[in-house]
């Protein structure tokens, strides 16, 4: 009988992870590569995504660097096509691109507010609607992880981003929807809804730097969180120990959101 870490095996299975260069994404595809799978990394930022790829290639991954941004149907349907044609399938998807603006509503602009609506949730969705088409020609499941936010369940202070935390309480809505949608295809839907953690776009943001002391005395544990503290429910989302976990957010915040 197969044991649980066993059971959480991906080996043979293939993936995407968007957003995958740096930061959040590339920690979960590295997670993805050491349990087994082999993983195409997504990204607008095509030479960071090809260095990436290269650390993956070098723990022994199948991968790729593709250039997408998900905002756009055509480069999403290109980038599905292209992962099909050298994967040969796909049975996970990480669908994680995202970026924040932080700007008051009174002074937000129709771009601004639209610019993190895109990439945040039309982007979630189109990667997963292509995801989940693919899945549903092969007919043999999947997994679709979607990145949501702590800023889905609470209003983050000081820093005003009414657009962001608008963008993340969408995803989780939309993971939802698709969990049940897709149930009887055996296409699982899920979310992890992160706190603060450590990337780019907290750490090496002018604006944001200053406010990480504010930030981690609202913390229980008195800290961020670093993006290797996400791999472990990204590795038991994607695979198979996790048959009957569908439509969840994983709230995963050192217990930011619980005072
Ligand atoms: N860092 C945090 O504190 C935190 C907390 C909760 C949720 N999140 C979410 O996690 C995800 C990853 O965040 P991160 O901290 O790793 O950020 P990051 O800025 O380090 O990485 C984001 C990646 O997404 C890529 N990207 C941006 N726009 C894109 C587009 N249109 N198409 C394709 N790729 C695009 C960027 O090039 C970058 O490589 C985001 O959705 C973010 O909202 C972050
Ligand atoms: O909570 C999140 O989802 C974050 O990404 C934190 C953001 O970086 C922060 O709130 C940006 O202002």
């Amino acid at each position: 009988m197969m044991g649980i870490l066993e059971k959480m095996r991906l080996d043979g299975k293939k993936a995407f992870v968007t957003g995958g260069a740096r930061g959040i994404g590339k920690n979960i595809a590295i997670a993805l590569v050491e349990a087994g799978a082999d993983v195409a990394i997504v990204d607008v930022d095509l030479d960071e995504a090809r260095k990436t790829a290269e650390e993956l290639a070098a723990l022994g991954a199948g991968t790729m660097a593709l250039q997408t941004d998900v905002t756009v149907p055509e480069q999403v349907d290109a980038m599905m096509a292209e992962i099909v044609q050298r994967f040969g399938k796909l049975d996970i998807a990480f669908c994680n691109a995202g970026i924040c603006i932080n700007a008051p509503a009174s002074e937000m602009t129709y771009e601004q507010w639209k610019r993190v609506m895109d990439i945040n949730l039309t982007g979630v969705f189109l990667t997963a609607q292509a995801a989940g088409r693919q899945m549903i020609r092969q007919g043999s499941g999947g997994s679709i992880i979607n990145t949501a936010s702590m800023s889905a369940h609470v209003v983050n202070t000081p820093q005003p981003q009414c657009s962001y935390n608008a963008s993340k309480a969408g995803v989780i809505q939309l993971t939802k929807s698709l969990a049940v949608e897709w149930a009887q295809q055996h296409i699982r839907v899920n979310c992890i809804s992160p706190g603060y953690i450590g990337t780019e776009l907290t750490l090496n943001s002018p604006t944001l730097k200053p406010l990480i002391e504010q930030w981690n005395a609202m913390s229980p544990l008195r800290r961020m969180g670093r993006p290797e503290e996400l791999q472990a429910i990204a590795v038991y989302l994607a695979g198979d120990a996790s048959h009957f976990t569908t439509g969840s957010d994983f709230v995963i915040d050192g217990a930011y959101t619980c005072i």
